[in-house]
Protein backbone atom coordinates (compact mmCIF):
# COMPACT_ATOMS: atom_id res chain seq x y z
CA UNK A 1 0.00 0.00 0.00
CA UNK A 2 1.41 3.19 -1.04
CA UNK A 3 1.76 6.40 1.77
CA UNK A 4 -0.90 9.02 0.78
CA UNK A 5 1.73 11.70 0.56
CA UNK A 6 3.36 9.79 -2.36
CA UNK A 7 0.17 9.55 -4.36
CA UNK A 8 0.00 13.18 -3.94
CA UNK A 9 3.33 14.14 -5.21
CA UNK A 10 2.46 11.97 -8.52
CA UNK A 11 -1.16 13.61 -8.93
CA UNK A 12 0.53 17.19 -8.40
CA UNK A 13 3.67 16.09 -11.34
CA UNK A 14 1.10 14.73 -13.42
CA UNK A 15 -1.50 17.31 -13.64
CA UNK A 16 2.08 19.63 -13.96
CA UNK A 17 3.01 17.35 -16.86
CA UNK A 18 -0.65 17.93 -18.37
CA UNK A 19 -0.13 21.60 -18.57
CA UNK A 20 3.25 21.89 -20.17
CA UNK A 21 2.07 18.83 -22.47
CA UNK A 22 -0.94 21.10 -23.01
CA UNK A 23 0.66 24.46 -23.38
CA UNK A 24 3.62 22.43 -25.86
CA UNK A 25 0.85 21.20 -28.05
CA UNK A 26 -0.74 24.84 -27.94
CA UNK A 27 2.63 26.32 -28.79
CA UNK A 28 3.06 23.54 -31.56
CA UNK A 29 -0.52 24.46 -32.84
CA UNK A 30 0.49 28.20 -32.99
CA UNK A 31 4.10 27.38 -34.65
CA UNK A 32 1.89 25.49 -37.41
CA UNK A 33 -0.58 28.20 -37.91
CA UNK A 34 2.32 30.84 -38.44
CA UNK A 35 3.89 28.37 -40.62
CA UNK A 36 0.98 27.47 -42.45
CA UNK A 37 0.22 31.60 -43.15
CA UNK A 38 3.58 32.12 -44.05
CA UNK A 39 3.64 29.56 -46.61
CA UNK A 40 0.49 31.29 -48.26
CA UNK A 41 2.54 34.67 -47.77
CA UNK A 42 5.23 33.00 -49.82
CA UNK A 43 3.00 31.65 -52.84
CA UNK A 44 1.63 34.89 -53.15
CA UNK A 45 4.32 36.84 -53.51
CA UNK A 46 6.39 33.80 -55.56
CA UNK A 47 3.02 34.27 -57.78
CA UNK A 48 2.83 38.48 -57.78
CA UNK A 49 2.76 39.11 -60.99
CA UNK A 50 3.88 42.98 -61.13
CA UNK A 51 5.58 45.92 -58.80
CA UNK A 52 2.57 47.08 -58.04
CA UNK A 53 0.63 43.53 -56.85
CA UNK A 54 4.02 42.36 -55.48
CA UNK A 55 4.80 45.93 -52.77
CA UNK A 56 1.10 45.61 -52.43
CA UNK A 57 0.92 42.23 -51.29
CA UNK A 58 3.69 42.95 -48.74
CA UNK A 59 2.50 45.66 -47.35
CA UNK A 60 -1.01 44.10 -46.43
CA UNK A 61 -0.08 40.58 -45.65
CA UNK A 62 3.26 40.97 -43.65
CA UNK A 63 2.39 42.58 -40.72
CA UNK A 64 -0.58 40.52 -40.12
CA UNK A 65 0.81 36.83 -41.30
CA UNK A 66 3.81 38.34 -38.84
CA UNK A 67 1.99 39.99 -36.04
CA UNK A 68 4.06 43.30 -36.83
CA UNK A 69 3.31 46.98 -36.34
CA UNK A 70 4.81 48.37 -39.24
CA UNK A 71 6.88 47.24 -42.04
CA UNK A 72 8.62 48.78 -44.54
CA UNK A 73 10.43 48.16 -47.76
CA UNK A 74 13.71 50.63 -49.17
CA UNK A 75 15.13 50.42 -52.54
CA UNK A 76 19.00 50.52 -53.21
CA UNK A 77 17.80 52.78 -56.54
CA UNK A 78 20.90 54.44 -58.37
CA UNK A 79 20.32 56.72 -60.35
CA UNK A 80 16.57 56.43 -59.64
CA UNK A 81 15.54 53.61 -62.76
CA UNK A 82 13.45 51.83 -60.90
CA UNK A 83 11.49 54.67 -59.26
CA UNK A 84 11.67 56.12 -62.93
CA UNK A 85 10.44 53.78 -64.54
CA UNK A 86 7.67 52.44 -62.61
CA UNK A 87 6.80 56.21 -62.55
CA UNK A 88 6.35 55.96 -66.76
CA UNK A 89 4.68 52.25 -66.06
CA UNK A 90 1.93 54.33 -64.40
CA UNK A 91 2.19 52.99 -60.70
CA UNK A 92 0.97 55.83 -58.37
CA UNK A 93 3.47 55.64 -55.02
CA UNK A 94 1.17 57.87 -53.10
CA UNK A 95 -0.43 54.02 -52.95
CA UNK A 96 2.88 52.58 -51.14
CA UNK A 97 3.64 54.98 -48.54
CA UNK A 98 5.66 52.82 -46.61
CA UNK A 99 8.05 52.19 -49.45
CA UNK A 100 11.36 54.20 -49.70
CA UNK A 101 14.06 54.69 -52.07
CA UNK A 102 17.51 54.89 -51.79
CA UNK A 103 20.17 56.54 -53.33
CA UNK A 104 23.45 55.12 -51.55
CA UNK A 105 24.29 51.56 -49.56
CA UNK A 106 25.14 53.48 -46.58
CA UNK A 107 21.76 55.00 -46.84
CA UNK A 108 20.49 51.52 -45.53
CA UNK A 109 22.21 51.43 -42.36
CA UNK A 110 23.56 48.40 -42.64
CA UNK A 111 27.56 48.92 -41.22
CA UNK A 112 30.69 47.73 -43.68
CA UNK A 113 32.15 45.21 -41.39
CA UNK A 114 35.45 46.36 -40.44
CA UNK A 115 37.12 43.45 -40.05
CA UNK A 116 39.62 41.99 -42.51
CA UNK A 117 38.45 38.37 -41.74
CA UNK A 118 35.03 39.02 -42.67
CA UNK A 119 33.88 40.88 -45.50
CA UNK A 120 30.60 38.77 -45.96
CA UNK A 121 27.06 40.14 -47.01
CA UNK A 122 25.60 42.47 -44.24
CA UNK A 123 23.42 40.70 -41.39
CA UNK A 124 19.98 41.64 -40.20
CA UNK A 125 19.92 44.57 -37.43
CA UNK A 126 18.22 43.82 -34.64
CA UNK A 127 17.02 45.77 -31.45
CA UNK A 128 15.75 49.23 -30.11
CA UNK A 129 13.86 51.63 -32.40
CA UNK A 130 15.93 54.88 -32.47
CA UNK A 131 14.22 57.43 -34.49
CA UNK A 132 17.43 59.94 -35.16
CA UNK A 133 19.02 56.55 -36.85
CA UNK A 134 16.02 54.41 -38.16
CA UNK A 135 13.16 56.90 -39.10
CA UNK A 136 14.53 57.14 -42.54
CA UNK A 137 13.67 53.59 -42.74
CA UNK A 138 10.28 53.95 -41.10
CA UNK A 139 8.67 57.24 -42.78
CA UNK A 140 5.28 56.70 -41.23
CA UNK A 141 6.14 54.94 -37.96
CA UNK A 142 3.64 54.10 -35.70
CA UNK A 143 3.04 55.70 -31.97
CA UNK A 144 5.17 53.92 -30.08
CA UNK A 145 7.39 51.75 -32.25
CA UNK A 146 9.61 50.41 -29.96
CA UNK A 147 11.79 47.75 -31.97
CA UNK A 148 12.81 46.85 -35.38
CA UNK A 149 14.77 44.25 -37.19
CA UNK A 150 16.86 45.75 -40.33
CA UNK A 151 16.67 42.93 -42.91
CA UNK A 152 19.50 43.25 -45.95
CA UNK A 153 18.14 41.77 -49.12
CA UNK A 154 20.87 40.27 -51.15
CA UNK A 155 20.51 38.93 -54.92
CA UNK A 156 24.20 37.39 -55.76
CA UNK A 157 25.47 39.19 -52.46
CA UNK A 158 25.02 42.35 -53.78
CA UNK A 159 22.43 44.73 -51.43
CA UNK A 160 19.54 45.26 -53.38
CA UNK A 161 17.58 47.36 -50.30
CA UNK A 162 16.06 46.27 -46.95
CA UNK A 163 13.40 45.07 -45.39
CA UNK A 164 12.04 46.97 -41.97
CA UNK A 165 10.41 45.46 -39.59
CA UNK A 166 8.71 46.91 -36.60
CA UNK A 167 6.84 46.43 -33.53
CA UNK A 168 5.38 48.15 -30.32
CA UNK A 169 7.18 45.42 -28.46
CA UNK A 170 10.22 45.97 -26.98
CA UNK A 171 11.64 42.81 -27.06
CA UNK A 172 10.07 41.51 -30.33
CA UNK A 173 13.50 42.35 -31.59
CA UNK A 174 16.80 42.12 -29.47
CA UNK A 175 20.53 41.99 -30.73
CA UNK A 176 20.72 38.75 -29.29
CA UNK A 177 17.64 36.76 -31.12
CA UNK A 178 18.16 34.10 -34.44
CA UNK A 179 17.75 35.76 -37.54
CA UNK A 180 17.72 32.31 -39.71
CA UNK A 181 13.98 33.16 -40.22
CA UNK A 182 14.25 37.01 -41.12
CA UNK A 183 17.10 35.91 -43.65
CA UNK A 184 15.04 33.57 -44.89
CA UNK A 185 11.66 35.74 -45.65
CA UNK A 186 14.60 38.34 -46.53
CA UNK A 187 15.75 36.50 -49.27
CA UNK A 188 12.66 35.25 -50.70
CA UNK A 189 11.51 38.96 -50.64
CA UNK A 190 14.28 39.79 -52.74
CA UNK A 191 14.01 37.01 -55.48
CA UNK A 192 10.57 38.04 -55.90
CA UNK A 193 11.60 41.80 -55.92
CA UNK A 194 14.30 41.15 -58.46
CA UNK A 195 12.44 39.23 -60.45
CA UNK A 196 8.74 41.65 -60.89
CA UNK A 197 11.53 44.92 -61.03
CA UNK A 198 13.10 42.96 -64.20
CA UNK A 199 10.00 42.12 -65.86
CA UNK A 200 8.66 45.58 -65.54
CA UNK A 201 11.73 46.95 -66.69
CA UNK A 202 11.51 44.31 -70.18
CA UNK A 203 7.83 45.54 -70.50
CA UNK A 204 8.78 49.43 -70.44
CA UNK A 205 11.66 48.84 -73.06
CA UNK A 206 9.15 47.00 -75.25
CA UNK A 207 6.47 49.50 -74.76
CA UNK A 208 8.60 52.58 -74.94
CA UNK A 209 10.94 54.14 -77.74
CA UNK A 210 14.81 53.89 -76.47
CA UNK A 211 15.93 57.24 -78.32
CA UNK A 212 13.43 59.42 -76.88
CA UNK A 213 11.57 57.73 -73.78
CA UNK A 214 8.37 58.32 -74.87
CA UNK A 215 6.12 55.29 -76.23
CA UNK A 216 6.58 53.25 -79.20
CA UNK A 217 4.11 52.69 -81.86
CA UNK A 218 3.34 49.26 -80.44
CA UNK A 219 2.23 50.69 -77.17
CA UNK A 220 0.37 53.17 -79.39
CA UNK A 221 -1.88 50.65 -81.11
CA UNK A 222 -2.25 49.29 -77.91
CA UNK A 223 -3.43 52.15 -76.01
CA UNK A 224 -6.10 53.57 -79.19
CA UNK A 225 -7.86 50.56 -79.27
CA UNK A 226 -7.95 50.73 -75.19
CA UNK A 227 -8.90 54.09 -75.32
CA UNK A 228 -11.87 54.10 -78.30
CA UNK A 229 -13.30 51.18 -76.59
CA UNK A 230 -13.59 53.69 -73.05
CA UNK A 231 -14.70 56.36 -75.54
CA UNK A 232 -17.66 54.28 -76.72
CA UNK A 233 -18.50 53.15 -73.17
CA UNK A 234 -18.20 56.49 -71.48
CA UNK A 235 -19.15 58.88 -74.47
CA UNK A 236 -16.22 60.81 -74.87
CA UNK A 237 -14.48 62.65 -77.51
CA UNK A 238 -11.42 60.96 -78.43
CA UNK A 239 -9.09 63.29 -81.06
CA UNK A 240 -5.08 62.20 -82.34
CA UNK A 241 -2.89 64.55 -83.70
CA UNK A 242 0.11 63.41 -86.18
CA UNK A 243 2.86 65.26 -86.00
CA UNK A 244 6.16 65.66 -88.07
CA UNK A 245 9.33 67.81 -87.82
CA UNK A 246 9.82 69.65 -90.96
CA UNK A 247 12.89 69.96 -92.98
CA UNK A 248 14.33 67.04 -90.54
CA UNK A 249 16.46 65.92 -93.21
CA UNK A 250 18.50 69.41 -93.33
CA UNK A 251 18.35 69.67 -89.69
CA UNK A 252 20.55 65.80 -89.73
CA UNK A 253 22.44 67.38 -92.85
CA UNK A 254 23.37 70.63 -90.74
CA UNK A 255 23.62 69.27 -87.14
CA UNK A 256 25.04 65.76 -87.68
CA UNK A 257 22.40 62.71 -86.97
CA UNK A 258 23.30 63.36 -83.42
CA UNK A 259 22.36 66.71 -83.21
CA UNK A 260 19.22 65.32 -84.73
CA UNK A 261 18.57 62.58 -82.23
CA UNK A 262 18.81 65.65 -79.53
CA UNK A 263 16.21 67.82 -81.49
CA UNK A 264 13.95 64.43 -81.14
CA UNK A 265 14.66 64.09 -77.95
CA UNK A 266 13.54 67.88 -77.22
CA UNK A 267 10.97 68.06 -79.69
CA UNK A 268 9.24 65.07 -77.83
CA UNK A 269 9.77 66.69 -74.48
CA UNK A 270 7.94 70.24 -75.85
CA UNK A 271 5.37 67.89 -76.97
CA UNK A 272 4.98 66.44 -73.22
CA UNK A 273 5.16 69.35 -71.43
CA UNK A 274 1.93 70.40 -73.40
CA UNK A 275 -0.11 67.46 -72.66
CA UNK A 276 -2.18 65.99 -69.14
CA UNK A 277 -1.17 63.08 -67.23
CA UNK A 278 -3.74 61.31 -69.15
CA UNK A 279 -2.95 61.90 -72.82
CA UNK A 280 -0.48 59.06 -74.50
CA UNK A 281 2.05 60.48 -76.67
CA UNK A 282 4.27 58.12 -79.18
CA UNK A 283 7.15 57.97 -81.67
CA UNK A 284 5.80 56.87 -85.14
CA UNK A 285 9.05 56.31 -86.55
CA UNK A 286 11.45 58.92 -87.89
CA UNK A 287 10.77 62.04 -86.86
CA UNK A 288 7.06 61.41 -86.58
CA UNK A 289 4.93 61.64 -83.43
CA UNK A 290 1.93 60.51 -82.41
CA UNK A 291 -0.34 61.95 -79.67
CA UNK A 292 -3.79 60.20 -78.52
CA UNK A 293 -5.97 63.09 -76.49
CA UNK A 294 -8.39 61.57 -73.90
CA UNK A 295 -11.75 63.41 -73.61
CA UNK A 296 -10.78 66.32 -75.88
CA UNK A 297 -13.25 67.02 -78.80
CA UNK A 298 -11.79 68.85 -81.86
CA UNK A 299 -11.06 72.06 -80.97
CA UNK A 300 -9.72 71.56 -77.40
CA UNK A 301 -7.23 69.21 -79.68
CA UNK A 302 -6.82 72.17 -81.90
CA UNK A 303 -5.67 74.63 -79.18
CA UNK A 304 -3.49 72.26 -77.80
CA UNK A 305 -2.14 71.14 -81.28
CA UNK A 306 -1.52 75.02 -81.66
CA UNK A 307 0.60 74.94 -78.28
CA UNK A 308 2.80 72.47 -79.04
CA UNK A 309 3.07 74.05 -82.57
CA UNK A 310 4.26 77.31 -80.96
CA UNK A 311 6.45 75.92 -78.09
CA UNK A 312 8.81 74.14 -80.74
CA UNK A 313 9.15 77.14 -82.69
CA UNK A 314 9.40 80.00 -80.55
CA UNK A 315 12.69 79.07 -79.20
CA UNK A 316 15.94 77.21 -81.28
CA UNK A 317 17.18 74.31 -79.77
CA UNK A 318 20.31 74.53 -78.09
CA UNK A 319 22.83 71.03 -79.21
CA UNK A 320 26.08 69.68 -77.03
CA UNK A 321 28.01 71.00 -80.06
CA UNK A 322 27.22 74.57 -79.05
CA UNK A 323 25.26 74.98 -82.12
CA UNK A 324 21.85 75.66 -81.95
CA UNK A 325 19.50 74.98 -85.02
CA UNK A 326 15.62 76.16 -85.52
CA UNK A 327 12.76 73.68 -85.72
CA UNK A 328 9.33 73.71 -86.38
CA UNK A 329 6.52 71.39 -86.38
CA UNK A 330 3.83 70.47 -88.66
CA UNK A 331 0.43 69.16 -87.12
CA UNK A 332 -2.50 67.28 -88.13
CA UNK A 333 -5.81 66.49 -86.01
CA UNK A 334 -8.74 64.35 -86.31
CA UNK A 335 -11.37 63.48 -83.50
CA UNK A 336 -13.75 60.89 -83.44
CA UNK A 337 -17.46 61.59 -84.10
CA UNK A 338 -19.95 60.10 -82.07
CA UNK A 339 -18.66 56.84 -81.79
CA UNK A 340 -21.49 53.96 -83.11
CA UNK A 341 -21.03 50.65 -81.14
CA UNK A 342 -21.73 48.89 -84.54
CA UNK A 343 -18.15 49.81 -85.80
CA UNK A 344 -14.82 48.00 -85.11
CA UNK A 345 -12.88 49.44 -82.71
CA UNK A 346 -9.80 48.62 -84.90
CA UNK A 347 -11.55 50.04 -87.90
CA UNK A 348 -12.22 53.27 -85.74
CA UNK A 349 -8.62 53.07 -84.36
CA UNK A 350 -6.87 52.90 -88.39
CA UNK A 351 -9.30 56.06 -89.61
CA UNK A 352 -8.26 58.17 -87.07
CA UNK A 353 -4.90 58.04 -87.59
CA UNK A 354 -5.26 58.19 -91.07
CA UNK A 355 -7.04 61.25 -90.77
CA UNK A 356 -4.65 63.14 -88.68
CA UNK A 357 -2.15 61.75 -91.10
CA UNK A 358 -4.50 63.36 -93.79
CA UNK A 359 -4.74 66.36 -91.88
CA UNK A 360 -0.88 66.29 -91.52
CA UNK A 361 -0.56 65.69 -95.56
CA UNK A 362 -2.22 69.38 -95.79
CA UNK A 363 -0.42 71.38 -93.12
CA UNK A 364 2.71 70.50 -95.23
CA UNK A 365 1.39 71.07 -98.34
CA UNK A 366 0.16 74.46 -96.71
CA UNK A 367 3.66 75.53 -95.81
CA UNK A 368 4.68 73.77 -93.11
CA UNK A 369 5.11 74.95 -89.10
CA UNK A 370 1.18 75.11 -88.92
CA UNK A 371 -1.78 72.76 -87.31
CA UNK A 372 -4.78 71.60 -89.76
CA UNK A 373 -7.58 69.79 -88.26
CA UNK A 374 -9.42 67.48 -90.68
CA UNK A 375 -12.55 68.20 -92.10
CA UNK A 376 -15.28 65.37 -92.81
CA UNK A 377 -15.75 66.36 -96.41
CA UNK A 378 -12.13 65.23 -96.80
CA UNK A 379 -13.39 61.87 -97.08
N1 LIG B 1 18.87 61.84 -86.32
C1 LIG B 1 17.91 61.01 -86.68
N2 LIG B 1 17.35 61.12 -87.88
C2 LIG B 1 16.37 60.29 -88.26
C3 LIG B 1 15.93 59.27 -87.39
N3 LIG B 1 14.94 58.60 -88.04
C4 LIG B 1 14.79 59.19 -89.25
N4 LIG B 1 15.65 60.21 -89.40
C5 LIG B 1 15.83 61.11 -90.54
O1 LIG B 1 14.67 61.90 -90.71
C6 LIG B 1 14.70 62.43 -92.04
C7 LIG B 1 13.30 62.47 -92.58
O2 LIG B 1 13.34 63.13 -93.78
P1 LIG B 1 12.12 63.29 -94.76
O3 LIG B 1 11.16 62.12 -94.58
O4 LIG B 1 12.65 63.55 -96.11
O5 LIG B 1 11.32 64.50 -94.25
P2 LIG B 1 11.75 65.97 -93.87
O6 LIG B 1 13.15 66.32 -94.26
O7 LIG B 1 11.43 66.15 -92.42
O8 LIG B 1 10.78 66.83 -94.72
P3 LIG B 1 9.26 67.15 -94.49
O9 LIG B 1 8.69 66.12 -93.58
O10 LIG B 1 8.64 67.11 -95.84
O11 LIG B 1 9.18 68.52 -93.90
C8 LIG B 1 15.64 61.53 -92.83
O12 LIG B 1 16.81 62.29 -93.14
C9 LIG B 1 15.99 60.40 -91.87
O13 LIG B 1 17.31 59.93 -92.03
C10 LIG B 1 16.56 59.14 -86.11
O14 LIG B 1 16.23 58.29 -85.28
N5 LIG B 1 17.54 60.03 -85.80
Amino acid sequence: MQEPGVTLDLVEENAALRARMDYLLEQAERNHDIMCRHHSFDLDIVGAGSFPDLVGTIFRQLPVVSELDVVTLALLDVGDDIHGTMHKLGVDFADFPHLVFVQAEAELGFVPSRSPLFTGPPKPLLGPYHPAAHQAMFPHAPAGLQSIALVPLLRNKRLIGSLNLGSVDPVRFTPSMGTDFVEHMGSIIAICLENVISNEMLKYIGLTDALTGVYNRRYMDLRMLEEIARAQRQSHRVSCMYIDIDHFKLVNDSAGHQGGDEVLREVAARIKAELRLSDALGRFGGEEFVVLLIDADGDSAGVVAERIRASVALSPFALSCDASVSVSVSIGVATLGEIGRERAIEALSQELVAQADSALYRAKEGGRNRVVSFAADEG
